[in-house]
């Protein structure tokens, strides 16, 4: 067995293999070039009607552009079983078709991700490059076995459970897009990206552990190396359109364009977009399961027939097809339990056929000439008169728009799914033009069922990655379970962050609605974006929201403490502004968030002030200052967060505990926050200490001290978890009937 030394530290810049390394690195990026250049020279002269040839050409060129361009070619290097293989984000070879670099997700590499000083999995040597432009800025030792550490360097030490190398790269400034990780990742991270794909993998994670950064690199990892799945195409489904633009380099920089990345809300593609927005508990309704039994009723209820008959005239002759008979057709029709549309269309096939036997036996019967057709009755008005009344065609914005807007119709199709108060919050009165709905986003979902109730047809992919997931409701999460027939998804999200009508205690009553496919949930628990001190002070809130949930241990210092500025003499937008301003000239890129009816303001405020801003609720983040509001701020991050007015932000909604938990946690490097006098409760010890506080002997707990708060998070600390689950139940519920009071 490989005996293990700590990793070598020292001077990462002046290690004694650099010449030899720089020399390799550098090799690689000549063949690269070399490959480039011929690659070009074949595409110019190619017969241009070999298609397929040609085109496989021009992918091959632009991914070797793409390699020569930006980012880090060679990340590492391993010694295993006595053999070295470099890695890199991309593979290289030698004009012999010998290998220079492996691809970050060959299977060969998989030991180099996964092993650590701990488990070194027989490797010798994990070396870890820094490179940029080219040139080696930095090698660092991870794991060194005895016999090589002995030509390396004798001064080793304690290894610590961190690299320098993510350490730099944590480091970086951000600039407003997520970049791919290929040089750090780690390895409990390895493990979930390279993880089997016939499950629902839950990735379960606190702010900032890496779960969009696994759930990116796990999908063009499972594409490399699994031909079946790149031929059925994947999709990654990001919350809406400023979460895309903030993700949307990384699987390009990955060569893996051809996966299709999409904001939820595009996955309906019909007429309708979201144009309104609607109440918590309006939304709450319309995703809810319920809806599937009112949209499958509201289509059922506009279909069938009477007893009468069905009487038509043909060149003077009249014929009469039965009221049985046709009810006969309908329930054949219903049997084969097709697409609604496509059921009319074979109603309209037997029903044109059975009037025109009627007609043929009619007319037999009494001595009289067929002259008519089967295609002549299709044409008559009587006939397609009946046709629409037995089995309308509808686009599924026309039904919902007058699902919404009949209140006897509502009434029949809610009957026993829905209280007679939730089925009041569905109506509303229809447009004058269909153009003009308030369409939202929980109606899309709706059109989106119906669409599929009624055409059936869909594009469908082999695996889906969707973020955030702690939001999506039940009819989001139909509307994924139909493009994902295999069941295969990986599901990134934090339960401790859900906003909105979905606050849930477990990931079951979600994945249910999914697949039926087997559910693995793994959890990450290393925080890569927030630094220590900030995490600390994030996670007292956690006790008030997710009791059951602990929070992520942070890798790293950032710039310290968290600065409260308490000023109610100078206005707070200007306090707020006037320290955006002051992080922004200090090189870091800065948010300033805010509660979302603050936003217009903040933002007039900040270009009077001559700042110039990015809209974060548009997913413009190219300044160095964004102003974001709060409900927006899930997902991204910033060196420096500036968060005005804490209290407002709680006091928004039901749910602004957590919008405050995840706006704190979107710094890399510094948190500040602005209020006049107050603190929200969970961060009330960091307001100055009053006398009044010493007068308190009994405690409300809307009022209790911060010491207060730590003897609850301790005494909590020391339930089992079926215990702490049951206190948050009930935290939530007194809260929600807290956000009820504070509306009544
Ligand atoms: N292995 C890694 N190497 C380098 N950077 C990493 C690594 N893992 C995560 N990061 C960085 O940490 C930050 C947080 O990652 P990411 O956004 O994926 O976390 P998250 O769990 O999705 O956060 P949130 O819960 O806020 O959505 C990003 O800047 C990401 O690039």
């Amino acid at each position: 067995m490989t005996q293990v030394l700590p990793r070598v530290t020292g001077d990462p810049s002046e290690h004694p293999d650099m010449p030899y390394e720089q020399a390799y690195i550098s090799r690689a990026y000549q063949l690269l070039d070399r490959g480039l250049a011929t690659a070009e020279h074949t595409y110019n002269t190619y017969d241009e009607l070999n298609r397929s040839t040609a085109s496989a050409l021009k992918r091959s060129l632009e991914i070797l552009k793409n390699a020569r361009g930006a980012g880090q070619l060679v990340v590492g290097r391993m010694d295993r079983d006595g053999e070295t293989l470099y890695v890199g984000v991309r593979r290289v070879h030698d004009e012999h078709k010998d290998l220079v670099v492996a691809s970050w997700h060959a299977p060969a590499v998989v030991p180099y991700y996964e092993a650590t000083p701990q488990d070194p999995q027989g490797i010798e040597l994990k070396r870890v490059f820094v490179e940029e432009d080219r040139v080696l800025k930095s090698v660092v030792d991870e794991i060194v076995s005895r016999a090589a550490a002995d030509v390396t360097d004798p001064d080793a030490t304690a290894p610590s459970s961190v690299s320098d190398a993510l350490l730099n790269e944590l480091d970086r400034s951000r600039d407003g897009a997520m970049r791919e990780v290929v040089a750090t990742i780690q390895s409990e991270q390895f493990r979930i990206i390279r993880a089997e794909r016939d499950v629902v993998l839950v990735v379960q994670g606190g702010p900032g552990t890496g779960k969009t950064v696994v759930g990116l690199h796990r999908a063009a990892y499972l594409a490399f190396n699994d031909e079946k799945l790149r031929r059925e195409g994947m999709l990654v489904v990001a919350p809406n359109q400023a979460f895309l633009s903030y993700i949307s380099g990384v699987l390009p920089s990955l060569d893996a364009s051809d996966i299709l990345q999409i904001d939820l809300a595009s996955l309906y593609t019909g007429e309708a977009g979201v144009v309104a927005t609607e109440d918590v508990d309006v939304a709450r309704i319309k995703g809810s399961a319920a809806m599937v039994t009112v949209l499958r009723r509201a289509l059922q209820a506009r279909t069938g027939w009477g007893s009468g008959n069905l009487e038509f005239s043909l060149g003077g002759a009249r014929t009469t097809l039965p009221g049985s008979r046709i009810q006969e057709l309908i329930a054949d029709v219903e049997r084969r339990n097709l697409p609604h549309n496509r059921a009319r269309e074979v109603l309209r096939q037997s029903l044109s056929a059975a009037a025109y036997e009627a007609y043929r036996t009619a007319q037999n019967a009494a001595g009289r000439a067929v002259i008519a057709t089967e295609s002549s009755i299709r044409r008559l008005s009587t006939f397609t008169n009946a046709l629409d009344r037995m089995w309308p065609s509808f686009t599924p914005e026309d039904l919902l728009r007058s699902l919404y807007g009949t209140q006897s119709w509502l009434v029949y199709v809610t009957e026993g799914v829905l209280s007679a108060d939730e089925r009041a919050l569905l109506y509303r009165e229809p447009r004058e033009n269909i153009s003009e709905e308030p369409w939202t986003v929980s109606d899309l979902f709706c059109l989106d069922e119906l669409a599929h109730r009624l055409n059936g047809e869909l594009r469908t992919y082999g695996h889906i990655v969707v973020d955030e997931a702690q939001d999506l409701s039940p009819m989001q999460a139909r509307a994924l379970a139909r493009r994902c027939p295999s069941g295969s998804f990986t599901v990134l999200g934090d339960l401790a962050q859900a906003t909105g009508p979905w606050v849930r205690d477990s990931w079951d009553e979600l994945t249910d609605h999914l697949a039926s496919t087997e559910v693995r949930v793994e959890t990450l628990s290393i925080g890569y974006r927030v630094p220590g001190p900030v995490l600390d002070l994030a996670a007292r809130l956690l006790p008030l929201i997710s009791p059951g949930l602990t929070a992520p241990r942070s890798v790293r210092q950032g710039a310290g403490e968290p600065s409260v500025h308490l000023d109610d003499v100078v206005p707070d937008v200007d306090r707020a502004i006037e320290l955006a301003a002051e992080d922004v000239r200090a090189g870091l890129t800065t948010a300033l968030i805010v509660p979302d009816d603050r936003y217009d303001e903040c933002v007039r405020r900040c270009r009077s002030a001559g700042l110039s801003v990015g809209d974060g609720r548009d997913g413009d983040f190219a300044s160095d200052l964004t102003v974001v509001p709060a409900t927006a701020a899930k997902g991204l991050e910033f060196d420096s967060v500036v968060l005005l007015r804490p209290t407002q932000v709680v006091g928004a909604s039901i749910d602004g505990r957590r919008v405050l938990y995840v706006a704190m946690t979107r710094c890399t490097q510094q948190l500040r926050l602005v209020e006049e006098d107050q603190l929200p409760e969970g961060l009330r010890h960091l307001l100055p200490p009053t006398e009044a506080d010493d007068e308190l002997d009994v405690l409300e707990w809307d009022q209790a001290p911060d010491a207060e708060l730590d003897r609850i998070i301790r005494l909590l600390a020391e339930l089992s978890p079926e215990d702490l689950e049951l206190v948050g139940s009930l935290v939530r519920r007194l809260s929600s009937k807290d956000g009820n009071h504070q509306r009544d």
